[in-house]
């Protein structure tokens, strides 16, 4: 079996590198082996890479293993997508890494993922014009849409100043957007019924439970259920979001008394997603592009990820937490 290490030296802000390729070269050479590794380039040169990586094996497995973020493990699952004999695993050293966060278990541990064995487990497929191209694409974790999502793209244009790190970013991001509490004007559609037709503060549809490195936002997702999670927050008061912020972030929010009066929950297979201004800002796994009409839809079990000896699915328990009444 060929490993393949596609390593984004941006993720992260790029920490740790060189230790990380070596690590990798003396775990391969430990198990007797091979490794290959690939410094990716840019922004989608590491999906770009796969896919070619994948068309020269001839059908042959392989497992390629992404190195950075939830942005680098969502290129190299659309790079081999179609390409059944690959198993995709991922070496968390991006920021958020919350792809991973769905399974226990020592993502870091090379050895381990070298001797991992692999869990099928579901893709969003999305289709509609994004940055202005029409694209048929996956999403492996989460979209965020409105609030957080805004959060997400202005951080990114005030990093891009001088004298504003990271963590200042995200702070003066989340205090813009608080004050202006910017929300999204959308459609959704399940079938022929209308969900919501209106203003919201953010909407999420979930593989997975995790966004925002390590928000627990949607413990009733199961990554392997063939269904996906969706979560609709009302334009809330001020108050009334900075009270729940905190248990939405820990994942205790299904708890609260009333909560159906602010989120609605339910679990679809597909959905179509039109926003009521032109274009709007879509975060899929933490990247951020321009959409028009969306169209969502789950293709259950089909991806081979692999996860690291020691590890299992440990989320059965969990989505017995959310009460039924949520659901509209
Ligand atoms: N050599 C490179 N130079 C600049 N950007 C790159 C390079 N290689 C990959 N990228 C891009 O870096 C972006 C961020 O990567 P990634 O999401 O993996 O890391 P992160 O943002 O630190 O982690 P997370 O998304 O988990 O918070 C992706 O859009 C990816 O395409």
């Amino acid at each position: 079996m060929e490993n393949y290490f596609f390593i984004n030296p941006k993720a992260g802000q790029g920490k740790g590198i060189d230790k990380l390729a070596a690590n990798i070269e003396a775990a391969a050479a430990a198990l007797g082996m091979t490794a290959k590794i690939y410094i990716t380039k840019g922004v989608g040169d590491g999906e770009r890479k796969a896919r070619e990586t994948a068309q020269s094996l001839d059908g042959r497995p392989a497992r390629f293993y992404a190195c950075g973020g939830d942005g680098t493990n969502n290129e190299i699952i659309n790079g081999t997508i179609g390409f059944d004999q690959i198993a995709v695993g991922c070496i968390p050293i991006g920021t958020g890494n919350d792809t991973v966060r769905n399974f226990p278990g020592d993502f870091l541990d090379i050895k381990a993922q070298l001797l991992g064995t692999t869990q099928k487990i579901d893709l969003i497929r999305y289709s509609g014009v994004l940055n202005g191209i029409y694209q048929e694409r996956f999403c492996v974790n989460m979209f965020n849409i409105g609030f957080d999502c805004n959060v997400v793209e202005l951080t990114s244009r005030l990093k891009k100043k001088p004298l504003i790190a990271g963590s200042m970013a995200y702070l003066l991001a989340v205090m813009g957007m608080f004050v202006q509490k910017k929300g999204i004007e959308l459609k959704l559609v399940e079938d022929d019924k209308t969900l919501i037709d209106g203003e919201v503060l953010l909407c999420a549809i979930s593989n997975g439970s995790y966004c925002g490195g390590g928000m627990y936002t949607s413990p009733q997702a199961l990554i392997s259920d063939g269904i996906f999670d969706l979560n609709i927050i009302k334009d809330v008061p001020r108050l009334t979001f900075l009270r729940l912020f905190p248990k939405y972030k820990k994942g205790t929010h299904l708890q609260v008394p009333g909560i159906e009066d602010i989120l609605t929950i339910k679990k679809c297979r597909s959905l179509n997603l039109e926003p009521k201004r032109d274009h709007f800002f879509l975060c899929a796994d933490g990247e951020i592009s321009t959409a028009e009409a969306i169209h969502f839809e789950i293709v259950p079990r089909v991806l081979d990820f692999i996860v690291p000896t020691g590890s299992k699915m440990h989320k059965s328990i969990i989505s017995n937490l959310y009460t039924v009444d949520n659901y509209i």
